[in-house]
Formats: C-alpha cells, sequence, structure tokens
C-alpha cells in the first residue's frame, strides 16, 4: 500500500504547537508532507487590510517556515499564489496528492471557499481531513448546543460548553516533519482579477502578488512588503509563533497577573507596556493556540492560593468572549456582518448606511452619504482630529500601530455611533477592519454591534464621555501626550479638553486650538482642532435616537427594513437619516420598554394598535418634508446591482 501524499494548508493556524489538524496529518504517517499557503486574491483585493497586518502576516510566515525547516531541512512553507479555488485541482494532480488537511474556518467567506475546494477533492479523488482548532470549541457544536441558535450570551456559551464536555488540553508540536516531495509545478497559473481592488490605497508601489505561481524567484518564498507593493508597516508589535511563546511565558510568569486579571479593570490608557496580554494578533494568526493559552492560564488560577478572578472577566472568560462571536458568526454566516436582514442585529436609522445589493441581501461595500455632516465626522474620527484628544489619542494610535485596549475600543465605537456621531456601526466596523493587527471578523463585527447597541448589548443610555472616562485612568494625560503630540506641554487641566485652555497658554504651550484639524501648523505655533461638537448636546440627541429606534422595534431582518417602508415609522425629531416616507407599507412593531431593558417584540406578533397610531400619526405630521428629503435615499440605502459573473463580494472577512 502506497504511503499517503499529503497537503497540509495552512490558513489559521501559524504555528506548530497545539495544532489538532497538523497533528492529523501526521498520523496519516506521510510519505511527503506539503506545508502550503494559497495566497488567496480575496484577502489581496476584497477585505480590507492595511500595511501593519500585512507585515504581521509575514512575519508568521517567515517564522513558521523557518521553524518547518528546523523539523526537517528539506521542508518550508511553500507560498502558492493563485487561489486555491483555482489552484487546488492543478496541484492535486502535479503532486499526485492523497490526502489534503486543513485547520476549520468557520468564517463567512472561508465556508463557501472551503465548500469548493472540498468539492474539488472529492472529484479528484483527494480524502480531505478537516480538524477544530482556531476556537475552544468547534462553533459549529457550539450552535448546535445552544439549540442551533447564534451564541448572543457568554452564560449561553457556557451552558453550551459544557454539553460538549471539557475544553481539550493543548498537544505539544511534532518534533519531525517529513520532507517535501517533487515541488515542480508544471501547470499554469491563473491569473485573479484584481478589480475591485479595495485595498488600493494601502500600496504605493508595483504591486505583484500574482507575478508567478512561486513567486519572483520560483522558490515559493514568503513575499516581502516591497513585492507586494505595500507602504511600509508603521506596527512595533511583531508577528510569529516564536515571539507568541515568549510572550505568554512571560505572562504565565507573572502568576499575580495571570490569576487575577480582572478586564474592566485594566487601563485603556497605559502603553509600554499595555494593561492586557497584546495576544489578540498572534490569536488571530493562530501563531498561538488559544487552548494553549486557556490551559496554561487556568491552571495557574487552579493553583493560585489567593482569590483568583473569574469568568467572564478573568483571561479564560475573555476567550469565552471571543467563542461567543465565533458561535453567533457560525449561525448567522454572511448576514452576521451586517444589519440587514440580520435577525440579530436592532435596526436603528444611522447617517451613513450600507447600500445594499438586494439580488444577494449583501452589503456592497459602498455606502450612502445621506448627511455631509456625518461625513465630515466620520473622516475626522477615522484620522484622529475630532478635537477630543482622547479619541484622537486612540484613533492614532490604531492607524499607526493596529492594536488599542479594549476599553479604548469602547470609547471610540460609542462615540462614533450612539454616543456622538450617530454614524452607522459597519462604517466604525470597516476601519477596524482596515487597521487592526488583530482584525477577527467574529470578533470585530460582534463587538461593534455590542458597543452600537444594535446586539448582545443593549443599554445605550450608558455613553463613554471623552473626557471623563479617561480622567479616571490617567489624570495626567500621558496617553494623550504621546499619541498627540502637540498638546504634549498642556497642563492637566486641560489635557482631555484643550479648547478651554485660555489663549495665552496655548501660545506658551505651543499650540493653538482652531480650526477643523485641517490645518496643523501655523508658523512656530502648531495647530490643533476644536471639537467638532459640543459632546453632552450629541450625546443627548443620540440617546433621543436610540430610544425612538428601540421604541420602533425593527430588526435587520423585519419585513420594513427588508423593504424600505422603515421610514414611515421614525420621527424627523430624532436624530438619523429618516430620509422621508417613501417606499411600501409595512407593519408597524411596538416595544415592551422604550429605555432599553426589555426585549423588542418580534415583527412576527404584529403592532399594537395604540402604538402603530401615535406612530403614524407622527409621521404623517412630516411627511411632507421627509418626502422631498427623501428622493435618492431610498436608492441610497437599497440598491439593485447585478452579481458580477456570479461573484459576490461581501465586504468583511477575516483576513488569513
Ligand atoms: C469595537 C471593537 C472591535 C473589536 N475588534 C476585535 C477584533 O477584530 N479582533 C479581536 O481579536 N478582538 C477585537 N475586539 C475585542 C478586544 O478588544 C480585543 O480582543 C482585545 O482588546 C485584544 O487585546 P488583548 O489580547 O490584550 O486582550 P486580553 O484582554 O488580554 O484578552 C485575551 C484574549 O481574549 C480575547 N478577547 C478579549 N476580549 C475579547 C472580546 N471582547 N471579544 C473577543 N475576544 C476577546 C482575545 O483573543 C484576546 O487576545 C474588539 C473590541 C471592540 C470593542
Amino acid at each position: 500500500m502506497p504511503k499517503p501524499r499529503v497537503i497540509y494548508w495552512f490558513r489559521t493556524d501559524l504555528r506548530l504547537h497545539d495544532s489538532p489538524a497538523l497533528a492529523a496529518a501526521l498520523a496519516l504517517s506521510p510519505e511527503v508532507l506539503y506545508p502550503i499557503w494559497t495566497w488567496d486574491p480575496h484577502y489581496v483585493y476584497r477585505a480590507r487590510v492595511g500595511p501593519n497586518r500585512w507585515q504581521y502576516l509575514l512575519d508568521c510566515q517567515n517564522d513558521l517556515s523557518g521553524s518547518i525547516t528546523k523539523l526537517n531541512p528539506r521542508s518550508k512553507l511553500l507560498v502558492i499564489r493563485e487561489a486555491p479555488q483555482t489552484l487546488f485541482s492543478k496541484l492535486f494532480r502535479a503532486w499526485r496528492i492523497t490526502h489534503l488537511v486543513f485547520e476549520k474556518d468557520t468564517d463567512a467567506y472561508a465556508k463557501e471557499r472551503d465548500d469548493e475546494v472540498v468539492r474539488l477533492a472529492r472529484e479528484a479523488g483527494v480524502q480531505v481531513v478537516v480538524k477544530t482548532g482556531r476556537t475552544l470549541y468547534d462553533p459549529d457544536e457550539l450552535v448546535k448546543m445552544n439549540n442551533g441558535k447564534p451564541t448572543m450570551s457568554i452564560s449561553q456559551v457556557i451552558a453550551a460548553g459544557k454539553k460538549i464536555g471539557a475544553i481539550p488540553r493543548p498537544i505539544p508540536a511534532p518534533d519531525w516533519l517529513p520532507g517535501l516531495g517533487d515541488t515542480d509545478l508544471g501547470f499554469e497559473q491563473e491569473k485573479p482579477k484584481s478589480e475591485p481592488d479595495v485595498n488600493a490605497l494601502q500600496r504605493d508601489g508595483h504591486e505583484a502578488s500574482y507575478s508567478a505561481l512561486a513567486g519572483p524567484n520560483a522558490d515559493f518564498a514568503v513575499p516581502t512588503m516591497e513585492e507586494l507593493g505595500l507602504k511600509v508597516a508603521t506596527t512595533p508589535h511583531r508577528g510569529g509563533e516564536t515571539a507568541a511563546l515568549r510572550a505568554l511565558d512571560e505572562i504565565i510568569a507573572n502568576e499575580e497577573y495571570t490569576a487575577t486579571f480582572e478586564k474592566p479593570k485594566t487601563a485603556p490608557t497605559a502603553f509600554e507596556p499595555q494593561s492586557t496580554t497584546l495576544l489578540s494578533p498572534h490569536m488571530h494568526f493562530g501563531s498561538l493556540s488559544c487552548r494553549l493559552f486557556y490551559w496554561r492560564a487556568q491552571d495557574v488560577v487552579d493553583k493560585h492560593k489567593g482569590k483568583a478572578s473569574q469568568p467572564p472577566t478573568s483571561l479564560t472568560g475573555q476567550l469565552l468572549f471571543r467563542d461567543m462571536y465565533f458561535g453567533a458568526q457560525a449561525a448567522l454566516g454572511f448576514r452576521f456582518g451586517q444589519t440587514y436582514n440580520n435577525p440579530q442585529c436592532r435596526f436603528i436609522p444611522w447617517h451613513l448606511p450600507s447600500k445594499i445589493d438586494t439580488s444577494t441581501g449583501m452589503i456592497t461595500g459602498e455606502y450612502q452619504v445621506d448627511s455631509a455632516e456625518a461625513e465630515a465626522h466620520l473622516r475626522r474620527w477615522k484620522e484622529g482630529c475630532t478635537g477630543f484628544p482622547w479619541i484622537d489619542a486612540l484613533m492614532r494610535q490604531l492607524k499607526r500601530e493596529g492594536w488599542i485596549h479594549h476599553l479604548g475600543r469602547h470609547a471610540v465605537a460609542c462615540f462614533l455611533t450612539r454616543g456622538g456621531c450617530y454614524v452607522d456601526w459597519e462604517r466604525g466596523a470597516e476601519v477596524f477592519e482596515e487597521w487592526l493587527i488583530d482584525h477577527e471578523a467574529a470578533c470585530n463585527i460582534g463587538n461593534w454591534q455590542w458597543l452600537s447597541c444594535t446586539a448582545f448589548f443593549a443599554q445605550f443610555y450608558r455613553c463613554y464621555s471623552p473626557v471623563a472616562f479617561p480622567q479616571k485612568w490617567d489624570k495626567e494625560g500621558n496617553f494623550v501626550r504621546k499619541y498627540v503630540p502637540e498638546l504634549a506641554r498642556f497642563d492637566k487641566k486641560y489635557i482631555y479638553e484643550p479648547w478651554k485652555a485660555p489663549i495665552a497658554d496655548q501660545k506658551k504651550w505651543g499650540c493653538q486650538i482652531r480650526g477643523d484639524g485641517s490645518i496643523m501648523t501655523d508658523g512656530e505655533m502648531e495647530v490643533y482642532p476644536k471639537p467638532m461638537f459640543e459632546f453632552p448636546t450629541r450625546r443627548d440627541i443620540c440617546i433621543q435616537g436610540m430610544k425612538n429606534a428601540y421604541h420602533v422595534g425593527l430588526y435587520g431582518n423585519s419585513p420594513q427594513v427588508l423593504d424600505g417602508s422603515w421610514r414611515r415609522l421614525f420621527d424627523d425629531q430624532a436624530e438619523g437619516p429618516t430620509g422621508g416616507t417613501e417606499g411600501p407599507a409595512g407593519a408597524m412593531v411596538e416595544h415592551e420598554d422604550n429605555e432599553g431593558h426589555g426585549k423588542a417584540r418580534p415583527v412576527a406578533e404584529g403592532p399594537s394598535p395604540k402604538h402603530t397610531k401615535k406612530m403614524a400619526a407622527g409621521s404623517e405630521k412630516k411627511a411632507g418634508h421627509k418626502r422631498e428629503a427623501s428622493q435618492g435615499t431610498l436608492d441610497g440605502m437599497v440598491t439593485r446591482k447585478k452579481k458580477k459573473d456570479g461573484e459576490v463580494f461581501p465586504n468583511r472577512t477575516h483576513f488569513g
């Protein structure tokens, strides 16, 4: 009986330690093992990825390749530059492959891709082995044990997890790997279409990702940033399994920190070192196993003499949150990443809503500019020039370094959505997708929904003040001084509200507070913008808008959202792009508790006559004005666009 010839397909698991899939590949006792990475054009052109995350990926790949070679000098990571969907059939034939092994990926795009690859393998008579290893629990199992429903709370995860059984202990890295077989390819490369290319802005050089199947030197090497035409990475955080294991060792060595970690007590203003583990990018790329992290932390807790912290605030609790979002995504697929047609996501008439391709029910990646002011707010938020130093410091840290503390993410997400700008959470999630080095579709989307109070969390009246909140952690304003250096010399009294500083002091401290962020210097003097709005006023407007939206009680899959008739249910006095009452009539819904404590009544239960009357009266009063304002709005929100070649371009995915 000839021995198996195996392709091990690295994707979400750039490590050798605790890899159930790699262990399964080795259990086949293969004659040859090809460790490969397919350079998938989906991530090159369709998912938003900034230079920092690219750099992190290349770090992980280089480290992994080196580790493979250490175990077998006749092996390394083979990077092959073609879409997996077109590559595999040719590869199976060229290398006479009998088995394909990979770690399970439940991301929406990955599921579709893997279904296609499995189909190709079957056609070629290749056996496929898939193992879970990316999360503590298999997300599909979690959903199954949660009665087939998305996991929307940590208690659901804990209850479903109990039914699945104990989280497996990590397994050691192999001490040997089989060598490569013949690596001749002997087939043509199918070059992918680069358009639409959402990452054009990330490059300042010539992009040569698909110059040749095995790269420019025909050696399957990991590409360089230059070769990919990418701008230089600015993050100080570097990737790779070696660095991940070292970082975990350092954390675990601090028994007190590990055993008593309580997330809400960690300072979002801490830097060098940060107050949490900063292991998230390693978790994203799979350069660190989540089970290794979980069990090493749990073992410390178990033997800790004093009072140890517990989930959900403990370190292991953080990992359960991660699983929660994976469980939600696994159940909902692409719908999880958007409001439209998402049964779990509340509909709020945010500014700058996504355009929808109604033929697929998916967001297109473009959005409707319903308000020039909101568009300016989004731009200033993204560029870190809102005039609120705390928000700007965080956004500049995010852009430059690709990572910010969880509560910092809370602050900027709340500010952009329900606690300041009333801009669609999908806009914020896109910026995070582009800039985070730990961007994980499930976690990013889920947390944006949490912070915008559209799912997972509903206490919309609890907003983060850009002044009082950071003061609690950092009275001196050291975090702001680092990331907004033009304010470095300001007295701590004004560090979070520099617009209140007397002009003479502003001059003395070398920075004038004026303008909208478009001017950065004036002669010798630096210029920092005035706040783009009065925060308390905006907060009150937002809370009123949220109250109204909760009262109306629509979800992403409500008929009125799907057909655009939701506009008739909203009053222009509340915040939001009501955009008029045009559109077909739809049923109205009532809400049990307009303070956000209770649950909205499902659309299917129908309207309360009293409420319907009240809402209808409100709509009628404003109808003339809305109708005028609405022309084009309806088209903007719901556009009909033909699917190109049957291809669907989801605009948010997980990278690698
Ligand atoms: C708006 C917003 C967007 C976010 N986007 C992402 C994202 O794209 N990718 C991502 O990994 N996390 C995301 N998070 C969650 C969280 O902020 C980060 O996981 C965390 O800050 C990473 O830092 P750390 O490794 O030091 O975390 P630690 O506090 O040390 O936690 C340990 C690990 O637990 C996991 N974890 C912790 N908190 C969460 C959480 N709330 N949700 C999911 N997993 C968690 C991470 O894997 C993390 O590495 C987001 C949070 C918000 C509010």
